[in-house]
């Protein structure tokens, strides 16, 4: 796989040869950590797999990430975030006996010349790594496609359609695994980004739980993150063998976010650290006690956790299917789940969070 968006980790061919690895002493040094590119490197390939797979085990634990006999969904989109998460988790849960139940969740959001090429790519991790695959359609949820909704919306707000429903697919997906959890391949990147958007748009309620490992502890399924702390360059340099699947969903512009990539990757080349002082800095703002939080309930059509009478995912629906597409986009005071008279749940909230355009839509997970 190309792994050259990892700039810096490789040694040089000429140093590379000269020195040993700063952990076991015994092996040629093959790469700095990006992550710690200053503190213990270099370090050879082996030691970097295992410190790579010891972090994420030391996550699972320190933050009581599962319980032994639970039935763990992983979001399996056949990228490389979710691609390792698969392997990394299902070796974890071997070598350290977690008891879990694994199994592979897809959501096919109907993008042709996308999602059925990274699809093919789930597919073979279900026999690489013997986990059962589900695979969740939109057009079967939904009775639309994305390529049917971008016909009908135009590119312009696509992602907002697509977060919601992929959000709500993999609850339900889960759902027909009977599973416990939901783990996603969030990186610690995908998270620092995340905090910042979050803090561009003063979107408070997403700012205060866009850090937590876990979400959702109050909905039908928990997600978690097992990557929180996992660097991006890591995860692309760390594949023991070759991930042939990596490709741009073609319908996401990706404008605000890519900003805050590129603002972050420039950051993280000046200090590596940057990535995790975001993450932190996000972990430890703290809401005023005045600011009025979105009351969280569940929509009075389809039953799912929203904080306005219908879900986000009801009223895009409605918009569709009744010819009206944009109803729903955009930021509205009264919120595309309030009534006709703009009553909301969430009373005096500072802002409603309800779309916003972003890489899926909105900057939550
Ligand atoms: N279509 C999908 N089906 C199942 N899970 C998905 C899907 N799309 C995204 N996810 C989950 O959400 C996580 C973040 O998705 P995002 O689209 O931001 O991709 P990413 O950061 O490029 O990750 P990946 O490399 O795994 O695609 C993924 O790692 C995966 O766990």
């Amino acid at each position: 796989m190309d792994s050259s968006s990892a700039d810096g980790a490789r040694l040089p061919p000429s140093r590379a040869g000269s020195r040993l690895c700063v952990r076991c002493g015994e092996r040629k040094a093959a790469l700095k950590r990006p992550k710690t590119l200053e503190q213990v490197s270099p370090i050879c390939r082996e030691c970097f797999y295992v410190v790579f797979e010891d972090e994420i085990h030391q996550t699972i634990v320190d933050n009581t990430l599962f319980k032994a006999g639970e039935r763990v969904a992983i979001g399996a989109s056949g990228g490389k975030d979710s691609t390792v998460l698969a392997y990394v988790l299902s070796e974890l849960n071997r070598r350290h006996n977690y008891g879990l139940d694994l199994f592979l969740l897809s959501v096919d959001e109907g993008i042709t010349g996308y999602r059925d090429d990274s699809l093919e790519t789930v597919k073979r991790n279900e026999i690489q790594y013997g986990l059962p695959l589900k695979i969740v359609s939109y057009k079967d949820l939904y009775g639309w496609t994305m390529d049917d909704i971008v016909k009908a919306i135009g590119l312009k707000n696509n992602c907002t359609f697509c977060g919601v429903f992929r959000r709500q697919a993999l609850d339900r997906g889960a759902a027909l695994l009977k599973a416990d959890k939901i783990v996603t391949g969030h990186n610690a990147d995908d998270i620092a980004e995340t905090v910042l958007l979050n803090i561009l748009r003063g979107d408070i309620a997403r700012l205060s739980r866009c850090t937590f490992i876990t979400t959702g502890e109050d909905g039908p399924i928990p997600r978690c993150k097992p990557f929180k702390y996992t660097y991006e360059k890591e995860i692309v340099i760390y594949p023991l063998y070759e991930i042939s699947h990596i490709s741009v969903c073609i319908y996401s512009p990706n404008a605000y976010r890519g900003f805050a990539r590129e603002f972050i990757k420039d950051l993280e080349r000046m200090r590596p650290r940057a990535i995790l002082d975001i993450i932190k800095s996000g972990e430890n703002f703290r809401i005023s006690t005045t600011t009025r939080m979105p009351e969280q309930g569940t929509c009075e059509r389809c039953g799912y956790i929203s904080s306005q009478k219908l879900c986000k995912a009801c009223v895009l629906l409605d918009g569709l299917n009744r010819g009206l597409p944009k109803l729903g986009i955009g930021r509205t005071k009264a919120g595309p789940g309030a009534d006709g008279d703009g009553k909301q749940r969430a009373k005096g909230s500072e802002r409603n969070t309800s779309s916003l355009q972003g890489k899926h839509g909105n900057f939550d997970f």
